[in-house]
């Protein structure tokens, strides 16, 4: 009877403007409709970028931050060790990320921050398309001696076996770094989305 009732009193969907018909909604389900966001907000979230050393972290890094601008840091796992300085910044509660999604840094190894981090951290190996195209880009950046060349090239060949513990591998590919840095852009958003978040900790 009820329903009825209401039913009668339910003004013409043809008729009635927006706001009468969502009040008369409102009215026949009791409940108001709330214009609070459905989505719980994200997680911060810890990439860390890692790859063979001359495959592009650095140019990738800079321009995810020129096109991204809510990454604060990053973090670049590369075979040369720490800087004096470099770390993870902590959070404000002393043993959780701050605000900020990325934390720049660098680590000897991708690994020790898979140990430290779990599944808590978004893993992202950057690959050339090819050991030649990675050679020729470290021979262009004219940074190391003939010896360094060497041992890079060798610490690549380890750090490629290494690529299955990632959940990711992006390929920036000569003249491509665009396409990289979408992709990798892509991956956050996908991460954002993600049902069950990765809780950050340190
Ligand atoms: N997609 C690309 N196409 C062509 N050149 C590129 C591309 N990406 C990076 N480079 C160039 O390759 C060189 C190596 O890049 P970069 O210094 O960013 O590597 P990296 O991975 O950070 O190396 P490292 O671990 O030794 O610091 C630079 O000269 C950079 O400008």
């Amino acid at each position: 009877m009820a329903d009825t009732q209401k039913s009668h009193s339910f003004p013409s969907l043809e008729k009635a403007s927006k706001p009468e018909l969502l009040r008369a909604l409102e009215s026949s389900l009791g409940t108001s409709f709330s214009s609070e966001s459905i989505l719980p907000t994200p997680n911060s979230l810890i990439l860390v970028i890692s790859g063979p050393s001359g495959v592009g972290k650095d140019a990738v890094i800079k321009r995810l931050r020129q096109v991204r601008e809510n990454l604060h840091f990053v973090v670049t796992a590369t075979s040369r060790p720490m800087r004096p300085g470099e770390g993870y910044p902590k959070g404000k509660s002393g043993n959780s990320w701050g605000k900020g999604d990325i934390v720049e840094g660098r680590y000897s190894r991708a690994e020790t921050l898979r140990r430290i981090l779990g599944d808590s951290g978004l893993f992202i190996f950057l690959v050339a398309e090819s050991e030649l195209a990675l050679v020729e880009r470290l021979i262009e950046r004219k940074t190391e001696s003939k010896e360094e060349l060497l041992v890079r090239i060798a610490t690549a060949r380890e750090e490629v076996k290494l690529a299955k513990r990632f959940d990711y591998v992006v390929v920036n590919a000569q003249g491509k770094l665009e396409e990289a840095v979408n992709l990798v852009g892509s991956i956050i958003d996908a991460e954002k989305a993600r049902v069950r978040q990765r809780t950050p900790f340190i």
